[in-house]
C-alpha cells in the first residue's frame, strides 16, 4: 500500500483560551498504488489537516501514517522526496517570476540535476498546457493557469505520489474540465493521487474510491458507484420555476417519500432538487400540483448522482 494511515488524530490547542479543536479523530485508511483517492467533506471536516500530516508539514497528536513505506514523522525527509504537494491558491508561486523560473527555482530546491531540470521543465510545461507561457510572469496568469503551474511545480522531482488540495477551487467550468483532463493524464502515468475536492463531478469522474470525512472521522468509503447505491435514495426530481418557490418547498417536503428538497438559485430561474426515498412512486406531476400558479422551466426525473449521495450522507449526519 502506498499510503497507510492508522488511527490518526490531531487536536489543535484552543486560540486565546478557547476550546481545543479535534480536527482529526482516529482516521484509518489505506490508499493503493496507482489509485486516485478522493477526500470529500464539508468545510472544516479535517481534509487539509490530513494532507498536511501526510506531507510532513504537521505532526499528528496520536496515531501513525506511512507514505511509500516511510513514517511521516520519523522519516519526514524521505517522505518529502517521494511526494509532490499542490495546495493551490496564491501561496507557493513567485508572482514576479516567469512560469519557467518558478519551476527552475522549485527544481533547485529539490536538488534536481541542472541538465535534467531543463528538459523536465519543458516536459512539465507541455503536460500542464503552459508551454506557450513559459517566459511570462505568473502575476499575469489566470487562476486556472496558476493551478496548473502549481501541479507542474509539485511534479518537478517526478514524485510517484501526489497530494492535490482542492485543485479546481475557483475555476470556471472549462478550466475545471481541463484540470480533470490533466489529473487523468497523471493517473495514466501511474501516479498515486490523493485529491481533496468539493466538486462531486470531479470526484465522480476521476476517483477510484472516495471517502466522506465529517468532523474528523471517515463516515463513508468506497467507489463513487458504491456510495451512490449505498445511500437510501431513489429517483431525483428536478423542477425549474421562475417564481418564488419558498411556500411550495414546505408543501413538497411534507409529501410522503420525499427525503430532501434543495433550492438552487440560478438568476432568473430557481431549481428545486427533490430527492425521493427508494421505491417512491412520486411523479413530477405530483410535485407540480403542489405549485399552482408557478411558471415552470424544465422538469425531469433522473438517477441520483454522487452529489445527491453526498448531500444525503451529510444531512443524515446533521
Ligand atoms: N492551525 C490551526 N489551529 C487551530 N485550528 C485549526 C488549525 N488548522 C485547522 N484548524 C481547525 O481544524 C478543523 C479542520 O480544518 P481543515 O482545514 O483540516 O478542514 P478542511 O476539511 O480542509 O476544510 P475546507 O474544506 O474548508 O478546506 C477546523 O475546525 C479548523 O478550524
Amino acid at each position: 500500500m502506498t499510503i497507510e494511515i492508522e488511527d490518526l488524530s490531531r487536536t489543535f490547542a484552543g486560540q486565546r483560551g478557547g476550546a481545543a479543536v479535534e480536527a482529526l479523530r482516529g482516521i484509518t485508511l489505506t490508499i493503493a498504488d496507482g489509485e486516485i483517492f478522493g477526500m470529500l467533506g464539508p468545510n472544516g471536516a479535517g481534509k487539509t489537516t490530513l494532507v498536511r500530516i501526510l506531507s510532513t508539514l504537521l505532526t499528528p497528536t496520536t496515531g501513525a501514517a506511512r507514505v511509500a513505506g516511510m513514517d511521516v514523522v520519523h522519516e519526514a525527509n524521505a517522505v518529502r522526496r517521494r511526494i509532490g504537494v499542490a495546495f493551490g491558491g496564491e501561496r507557493g508561486l513567485y508572482d514576479r517570476l516567469s512560469a519557467r523560473d518558478n519551476l527552475r527555482f522549485a527544481g533547485q530546491l529539490y536538488g534536481v540535476h541542472p541538465r535534467r531540470l531543463r528538459t523536465r521543465i519543458d516536459e512539465l510545461l507541455e503536460t500542464v498546457g503552459l508551454a506557450d507561457k513559459a517566459g511570462v510572469r505568473v502575476e499575469t496568469f489566470s487562476r486556472g493557469m496558476k493551478q496548473r503551474l502549481h501541479i507542474a511545480r509539485a511534479l518537478i522531482h517526478d514524485p510517484q505520489i501526489l497530494f492535490l488540495d482542492e485543485p479546481s477551487s475557483g475555476l470556471d467550468p472549462v478550466a475545471s474540465r481541463a484540470l480533470r483532463g490533466l489529473v487523468a493524464e497523471l493517473r495514466r502515468q501511474g501516479r498515486t493521487i490523493l485529491l481533496t475536492t468539493h466538486s462531486m463531478v470531479e470526484a465522480d469522474e476521476l476517483c477510484d474510491r472516495v471517502s466522506v470525512i465529517v468532523q474528523g472521522s471517515v463516515r463513508r468509503l468506497g467507489t463513487p458507484e458504491r456510495l451512490k447505491s449505498e445511500v437510501d435514495l431513489g429517483r431525483v426530481l428536478e423542477v425549474e420555476t421562475y417564481d418564488d418557490p419558498t411556500p411550495a418547498i414546505r408543501l413538497i417536503e411534507q409529501m410522503p417519500s420525499v427525503s430532501t428538497v434543495d433550492c438552487i438559485p440560478g438568476g432568473e430561474v430557481e431549481r428545486l432538487v427533490i430527492r425521493l426515498a427508494v421505491g417512491s412512486d412520486t411523479t413530477i406531476a405530483d410535485v407540480l400540483s403542489r405549485m399552482p400558479d408557478h411558471r415552470f422551466g424544465r422538469a425531469f426525473d433522473r438517477r441520483p448522482t454522487l452529489e445527491d449521495a453526498y448531500v444525503s450522507i451529510i444531512e443524515a449526519d446533521a
